[in-house]
């Protein structure tokens, strides 16, 4: 049976005016997964795991499970106490046969969630625990049989990942070998939408998106204008958001295979070397511990001996701005909910296995958004510097049918990285070392709006590498550079220093077509045009394109969402005319 979108709506409400609650994360965990959203639900699971565990170890945890009770003293289900914490003569503790009864449901929910996402690792490293948790309290029985099941599913992808077969054990029901679980994947994926609840995502092609986006671009690039633009359909369900969109798009484009998105135009002539676009972001990270960083922009920081030495915060001395300006800037927008609260520093910096790297400045991009959230008193998903950039989102269909049983390998959708300690573990961990309680702090924070942040820095964020060790050590969001699409041919070449940069390329800076003859680059080269022209669209370049089509196209990967069609990919891998 399709899980209803009202009962969430409800539980939603129920577990937010009751978040201490562990049987409501569990429920809302239950109905989430049977939406077709397994790494919501394990977030669920996660939490009410935390809080079962404070019944058995409370000194050991900060926040404890307990239940609002109704006024009258029973404990209701509908009961609604607003959006206000629970107050503490208001709520009862959970009992230790609270947690015995209910205990191995959660370590399932968890288990099999994770598992669907494909973060099997930590799936291994639960299943194991709750094996024996609910062996320990109740000796055999269904919950251990099914726990047992869901590690056999995960020993089989291990088996398989290491190619070898199944021994006669594991073939007949078996728990089989010990496994290395380092060997299994820690990350899996989550389903890249928007949440049919997002009730903050903007109509991002309505008149009035436009004029408020034209109106910020005004300062930043004067000879440039934000427009609606049909693109190529990257990934496979985007045309169908295109038919959709078409009612709504006056243009002359009608092909199904198109995605309509914003781009950048230009309104007048650019000349050839002429910078068209400088913009600044306080929305960066960067994952060098001690550096010599802006903590707010991330240029470099000046001398101590310069006229404009760099300025340190008043209040803790490790934090230091490159000018008076970005240290007024930072307390207003990210610094003043942080401020002195030294366990966030070290969260995220420090990666052992270099693979990893990227993925945390995701982490502490997320970091710095819920920072700014917390200073500005403003919803995450509000935020200036989010609301209206591109999540590359995949069309959901809320009448989700259970029985589809969705997972990573089944669904296209499944495509925005997801771990246990990325989009679980971790942002519980910045919640608490922020001093908030990661539990009462969900209407703010809550697991899908974490995700709908990734999804949005994972099509937006630029990066810049490192120069000790090649790997990336600083990102930003820059909400209106990255309005520009991509193109194998990019009229513009950025730079980032400070600020970000586009400049205008000249005709020697424009890349060289593979497979063209003499004959045929003296044409193109007299026809194309120096500089950029009125209406001409700002085309950027999110790979290096002196690589050849395959590599370009696996580098842009990631950023576009599928693979690279632009006129000069297309040319070059024979796929267009001169395959013909
Ligand atoms: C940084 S955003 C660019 C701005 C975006 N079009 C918008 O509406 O805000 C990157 C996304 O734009 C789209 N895109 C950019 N260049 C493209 C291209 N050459 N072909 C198809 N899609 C492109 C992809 O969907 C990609 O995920």
């Amino acid at each position: 049976m399709p899980q209803s979108p009202t009962a969430l709506k409800s539980k939603t409400t129920q577990l937010y005016s009751d978040p201490h609650n562990p049987f409501l994360h569990l429920e809302r965990g239950l109905l989430y997964e049977g939406l077709g959203f397994p790494d919501l639900a394990a977030a669920d699971a996660y939490r009410a795991l935390s809080l079962f565990e404070s019944v058995v170890d409370p000194d050991g945890c900060e926040f404890h499970a307990r239940r609002v009770v109704s006024p009258d003293g029973c404990m209701n289900e509908s009961f609604d106490c607003g959006e206000e914490q629970e107050e503490e003569n208001d709520s009862v503790p959970i009992t230790r046969d609270e947690h015995d009864d209910t205990i191995g449901k959660v370590y399932i929910l968890l288990v099999r969630c994770l598992v669907r996402c494909g973060c099997l690792r930590d799936a291994y490293e639960f299943c194991g625990r709750g094996i024996v948790l609910v062996r320990g309290l109740h000796g055999y029985n269904d919950e251990e049989e099914e726990l047992r099941k869901l590690m056999r599913e995960i020993k089989r992808v291990y088996l398989a990942r290491m190619n070898k077969p199944a021994t006669s054990d594991e073939s007949s029901g078996g728990d089989g070998a010990e496994i290395n679980p380092s060997i299994l994947p820690a990350q899996g994926f989550a389903r890249r939408v928007l949440y049919p609840w997002n009730e903050h995502e903007p109509d991002r092609k309505a008149p009035e998106t436009l004029r408020l986006l034209n109106e910020r671009l005004k300062d930043v690039a004067p000879k440039c204008e934000v427009r609606a633009v049909a693109l190529p359909a990257l990934h496979a369900n985007a045309a169908t958001t295109a038919e959709k969109d078409k009612d709504n798009f006056h243009d002359h484009q009608t092909d199904s295979d198109v995605s309509i998105q914003l781009g950048l135009f230009a309104k007048e002539d650019i000349k050839p070397g002429e910078i068209l676009l400088r913009e600044s972001s306080l929305l960066t990270a960067t994952n060098r511990l001690h550096d010599d960083l802006c903590d707010a922009c991330n240029a470099p920081l000046p001398d101590l001996s310069a006229v404009e030495p760099p300025v340190p915060c008043e209040d803790c001395d490790d934090t230091i701005f490159c000018s008076r300006q970005c240290h007024d800037q930072a307390q207003q927008t990210y610094h003043g909910a942080i401020c002195g609260l030294d366990g966030l520093q070290s969260i995220g910096k420090d990666i052992p296995d270099p693979k990893d790297k990227a993925d945390y400045l995701y982490l502490l991009l997320l970091g710095r958004a819920l920072a700014m959230s917390a200073t500005q008193d403003v919803h995450p998903l509000e935020l200036p510097e989010v609301k209206y950039i591109w999540g590359d989102f995949h069309d959901y269909d809320y009448n989700y049918d259970d029985d589809v049983d969705a997972n990573v390998d089944n669904d296209p959708s499944f495509s925005l990285p997801f771990s246990f300690h990325l989009n679980i573990l971790q942002p519980m961990r910045l919640l608490e070392e922020m001093a908030l309680d990661p539990f009462v702090s969900l209407p703010r924070y809550d697991t899908w709006i974490l995700n709908t942040l990734y999804a949005k820095f994972r099509g937006t964020a630029s990066g810049r590498l490192s120069t000790w060790d090649g790997g990336p050590e600083v990102c930003a969001v820059h909400p209106l550079w990255c309005l520009a699409n991509h193109s194998c041919d990019p009229n513009v070449r950025w730079e980032w220093g400070g600020e970000i940069t586009f400049m205008a390329r000249g005709e020697t800076e424009k890349a060289v077509w593979a497979g063209l003859s003499a004959e045929e680059r003296e044409k193109r080269r007299k026809t194309s045009s120096t500089g950029i022209r009125a209406d001409e669209e700002i085309l950027n370049h999110y790979c290096d394109i002196g690589l050849d089509v395959k590599q370009r196209r696996e580098w842009a990967r990631g950023a576009l969402g599928g693979l690279c069609l632009c006129e000069r990919c297309v040319w070059e891998s024979g796929e267009g005319e001169r395959a013909k």
